[in-house]
């Protein structure tokens, strides 16, 4: 049996149990669960719906640092053959929240024990994947009055090595907006289609003329995406479809550039409706900030990272991805850096398995910064 670290195996674990947006409850217990295991003299711990506020006190504080771990798994089936895969059908932590979950309590652990000067503030926080966590939390009470003075996080990178942090200054990932699209048309019987109205086929000329927003609508030295992830109609094969549904995600990167392509998509919507005479309803649901890292901050620490042998730090470019912790940011300093995790499978894939070995490297890489930044005069 090999032996693995207390953190891998909280990993594993927590892996077992992913949980959706706001229903991470059981996942709330064994964080509980493990924080109440620790030493309590330093340690000040309040809930929120499902997540947690943890204020770790300093020995004479003039700053609090937060940092943000997301607690939440994704309606995928998991298709790995880890001895501890996912024991809930249907649901995987499959975007690395497990790794970011265990990293955060292994910092926490160190710091419980070996306190610094400044306070700390560890934030678990639920449903980042959708509908969103952050926001709410930052407007929450116990935020307010816990407020940090700065904020950190990470995500992890499947393409990127062990060993490897990748960040910059300024913008790192887009701004993000759902977007579902409910198309009604007529039903019938699949050998009349002449008396019916086929709403499949209006939805597969919706998913084709939207991509031609990112193609002939976005400056081509910009960026945009338009993804529909999952398109439903229809209920059997010689029924005509009277109603559709489109589900997707749009990702631009900056407010002027989402509102842009918001308009090209109600124009196609509408034209839509007007070439299948059928009625169309667009809904947005959740709407991400950009995740906009303070330029001083985050060149501090890639200055910091730089000193470390045990770690390779780049400059990567910005991505498509969302992350509501770009609310955080939006209102407190700081910064999101990805960390390698050397899978062949990327995120959000049913195979993603994390190299586990930048669990504890990046618990120690972390407990170094934090106490370089804590302590520091
Ligand atoms: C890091 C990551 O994968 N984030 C998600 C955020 C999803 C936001 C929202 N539910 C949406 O789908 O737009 C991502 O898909 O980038």
């Amino acid at each position: 049996m090999e032996a693995i670290s207390p953190f891998v195996a909280i990993r594993r674990d927590l892996h077992k149990i992913p949980e959706l947006g706001f229903q991470e409850f059981k996942t709330q217990q064994y964080l509980l669960n493990y924080i109440r295991s620790l030493p309590q003299e330093r340690l000040d711990v309040r809930t929120w719906k499902t997540g947690i506020f943890v204020k770790v006190k300093g020995t004479s504080p003039r700053k609090t640092i937060g940092y943000r771990a997301d607690i939440d798994g994704l309606p995928i089936g998991e298709e790995t053959d880890l001895p501890y895969r996912s024991e809930h059908e249907g649901q995987m932590h499959a975007c690395g929240h497990d790794v970011h979950m265990s990293i955060a309590l292994g910092v926490l652990a160190h710091f419980a024990r070996n306190p610094i000067k400044d306070d700390l503030l560890f934030i678990f926080q639920p449903a980042e994947e959708g509908p969103g966590g952050a926001k709410p939390m930052l407007k929450s009470d116990i935020m307010r009055e816990w407020r940090p003075d700065m904020i950190v996080a990470l995500h992890i990178a499947p393409e990127y090595p062990v060993g490897t942090i990748a960040t910059k200054e300024g913008l790192l990932f887009a701004n993000t907006s759902e977007l579902f699209i409910d198309l009604k048309g007529k039903g019938g019987h699949a050998a009349f289609p002449h008396l019916a109205n086929d709403m499949v086929v209006a939805a597969c000329t919706l998913v084709t003329q939207l991509q031609s927003i990112v193609a002939r609508n976005v400056d081509p030295l910009d960026s945009a995406v338009i993804t529909i992830g999952k398109i439903t109609g229809g209920t059997v094969q010689n029924v005509i479809a009277e109603r559709a549904r489109l589900e997707g995600t749009i990702r631009t990167l900056s407010t002027a550039a989402m509102q842009a392509v918001k308009r090209r998509i109600e124009a196609i919507v509408r034209g839509v409706e007007v070439a299948y005479e059928c009625e169309a309803a667009i809904d947005y649901g959740a709407m991400y900030h950009e995740v906009y890292n303070d330029p001083a901050l985050t060149a501090e620490f890639i200055q910091f990272a730089a000193t470390r042998s045990d770690m390779t730090v780049i400059r990567c470019k910005e991505a498509m991805t969302g992350e509501d912790f770009g609310y955080m940011l939006a209102e407190i300093p700081g910064f999101m850096f990805w960390l390698g995790v050397d899978s062949a499978y990327g995120l959000h894939h049913a195979k993603l398995a994390p190299n586990e070995a930048a669990i504890d490297r990046a618990i120690d890489f972390l407990i170094s910064y934090v106490s370089w930044k804590g302590n520091m005069e």
